[in-house]
């Protein structure tokens, strides 16, 4: 270890402090028995019924580039100076495989990524999914599952596809490799997308910002901005 760690008092083996189970309090325990955990396929299985999701006929070409859907957006615009500039290419299907590069202002612990930044990173490729489809939706849930560290400078290479769409809900799932297409599992994400009309960002947006995206003279931008179907 290194030994102005060890002065701070760390130790080279990670020890959690336990107290004994007699003194822990449960208030629920005179209460009778522990509830048991929720059964059944929980709220990201999609129902019997779903179907398959289906590839708009004017989603861009496999291999086309995204671009920015929002100059803004924390997650791939480029007027964020600490944003994730996450660059997404349209896959086969109704998938979506992005690059996002680590840099010094998505650190959580020293050197390497914060976690919320990852789930960034899997929330706006995921959210690009809805561009194929021609949809808009916001995301409703996401469960995140962090696999391993991911440190400064790490291209994470994600892949996303949509799996099945019930009604206003689009279910879809996301990997994050380290360094290539190939490389390890560091992050995966299982998400539900709720269908939703553009109202739900004039409604609810600051009018500054929704004021300054509808003024833009580039209708493609326009469009882009609040994921409208052109
Ligand atoms: C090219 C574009 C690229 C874009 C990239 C962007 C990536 C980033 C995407 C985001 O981060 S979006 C920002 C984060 N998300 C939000 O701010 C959403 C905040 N939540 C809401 O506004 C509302 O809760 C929501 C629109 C999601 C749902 O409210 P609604 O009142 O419209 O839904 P409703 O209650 O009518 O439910 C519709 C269906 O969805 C289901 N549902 C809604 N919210 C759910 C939830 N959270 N979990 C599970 N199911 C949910 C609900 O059960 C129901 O299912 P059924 O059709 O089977 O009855």
């Amino acid at each position: 270890m290194e030994p102005s760690l060890a002065r701070c008092g760390w130790r080279a083996t990670a020890r959690v402090r336990s107290a004994p189970v007699s003194n822990v309090p449960n208030p629920g325990a005179a209460s009778g028995p522990a509830p048991s955990p929720p059964s059944g396929p929980g709220p990201l299985t999609p129902p019997a019924d779903a179907a398959a999701p289906v590839r708009h006929p004017d989603a861009p070409a496999p291999g086309e580039p995204l671009g920015p859907h929002y100059e803004h957006c924390f997650g791939c615009g480029e007027a964020q100076p600490h944003g994730l500039r996450l660059r997404a290419r349209a896959g086969e299907g109704v998938s979506i495989t992005a690059e996002f590069t680590v840099g010094p202002d998505h650190q959580g612990a020293p050197g390497l990524a914060h976690g919320g930044v990852l789930a960034t990173a899997l929330d706006e490729t995921l959210g690009s999914l809805n561009w194929l489809l021609r949809v808009v939706a916001v995301t409703g849930r996401l469960q995140t599952e962090f696999v391993r560290p991911v440190p400064v400078g790490t291209v994470l290479h994600l892949d996303a596809r949509v799996t099945a769409v019930h009604r206003r809900k689009i279910y879809c799932t996301a990997t994050g490799r380290l360094g290539g297409p190939e490389g390890p599992v560091a992050v995966r994400a299982d998400a539900l997308f709720v269908e939703v009309k553009v109202d739900h960002f004039i409604d609810n947006g600051r009018q500054e910002e929704i004021r300054a995206a509808m003024a833009d003279p580039d209708q493609f931008r326009r469009v882009r901005a609040f994921e409208v179907n052109p």
